[in-house]
């Protein structure tokens, strides 16, 4: 491995060491920040997401709340919570994780949460005011590679930034944060026709795939930044990323591993967004 490691959980630990602080200030002037989250049936994964989330939020003092409800809640039902949790002063921060029973609609319970209280930064709102480049809660894994990026001083600006993958929480704003920081933003996805040839001009490869290890190191320029958003759990219980680490990691520059890479910095931005709500930085009049 030549590659330098983007180590995600150790940059979690140090960026959560500052919210701690900034927590306690909060405090002492009387501000408790409270992130709901909500639960909806028993998909293994999205509880073990869950319990990450409320983990994280206890080790920066920040409290947490778990709502779990039934999968055979109704639309109607979820809505009402949400409403609920909208009106409530002491709630600042909103998650519903994902994904939901296909019998919800997902874009109903998106839109029905408070700008102001929009956490994951999904709210079509939010999206707006993050394409025009305003100050609000930006999606929290894009929003935490950029920190990646950031905290190594990785120059982004006037690179060739290609994103594999055009998902509504990862592709899509990763290419609009990149852009807005003036890189030059390629989208690849599963209509690509040429995409080798695409990816192998990249400086900066964000991948997010949804595939274990496809992406292997004949689709990277030498020297590229190579950031891999997947989470795949294998059969033996371990889990991988998109990319081929070993191979990649000979190639690239800097790398970011799966898992203590993307992951943990997802988490560790919802909690940085938790706490903007808490001051009331994202108001929309
Ligand atoms: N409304 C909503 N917001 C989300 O932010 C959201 C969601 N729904 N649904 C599912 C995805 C997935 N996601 C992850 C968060 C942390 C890790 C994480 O911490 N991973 C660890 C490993 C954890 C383990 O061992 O299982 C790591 O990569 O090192 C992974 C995935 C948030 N998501």
């Amino acid at each position: 491995m030549t590659a330098k490691l983007i180590n995600g959980k150790e940059l979690s630990k140090e960026l959560k060491q500052e919210m701690k602080k900034e927590v306690l200030d909060l405090k002492e002037k009387g501000l408790n920040p409270h992130l709901t989250v909500i639960l909806v049936g028993d998909n293994p994964a999205s509880k073990s997401y869950v319990s990450g989330k409320k983990k994280a939020s206890q080790e920066v003092g920040i409290s947490s709340e778990i709502i779990h409800l039934e999968e055979s809640i109704s639309e109607k039902e979820l809505l009402e919570v949400i409403h609920k949790l909208n009106d409530d002063k002491r709630v600042h921060g909103i998650l519903v994780q994902l994904p939901l029973p296909d019998h919800i609609v997902e874009q109903h319970v998106i839109e029905a949460i408070r700008p102001e209280k929009d956490v994951d930064g999904f709210h079509p709102v939010n999206i707006g005011r993050m394409m025009t480049n305003q100050d609000t809660f930006l999606p929290c894994t894009p929003y935490g590679i950029i920190t990646m990026l950031k905290s190594k001083q990785i120059s982004i600006a006037g690179k060739h930034a290609v994103i594999i993958g055009r998902s509504n929480i990862v592709g899509k704003p990763v290419g609009q944060l990149l852009l807005n920081e003036h890189s030059t933003v390629t989208y690849c996805h599963s209509r690509t026709e040429n995409l080798k040839e695409l990816t192998t001009q990249a400086d900066i490869l964000v991948v997010a795939i949804g595939k274990p290890r496809v992406i292997t190191s004949d689709y990277v320029k030498k020297g590229a930044v190579v950031i891999d958003v997947g989470i795949n759990r294998l059969e033996d219980g371990s889990l991988t990323g998109d990319v081929d680490f070993e191979s990649v990691s000979d190639k690239a520059s800097y790398i970011t591993p799966v898992p203590r890479g993307v992951g943990p910095m997802t988490i560790t931005m919802l909690l940085k967004n938790t706490i903007k709500a808490a001051k009331g930085l994202a108001h929309i009049d």
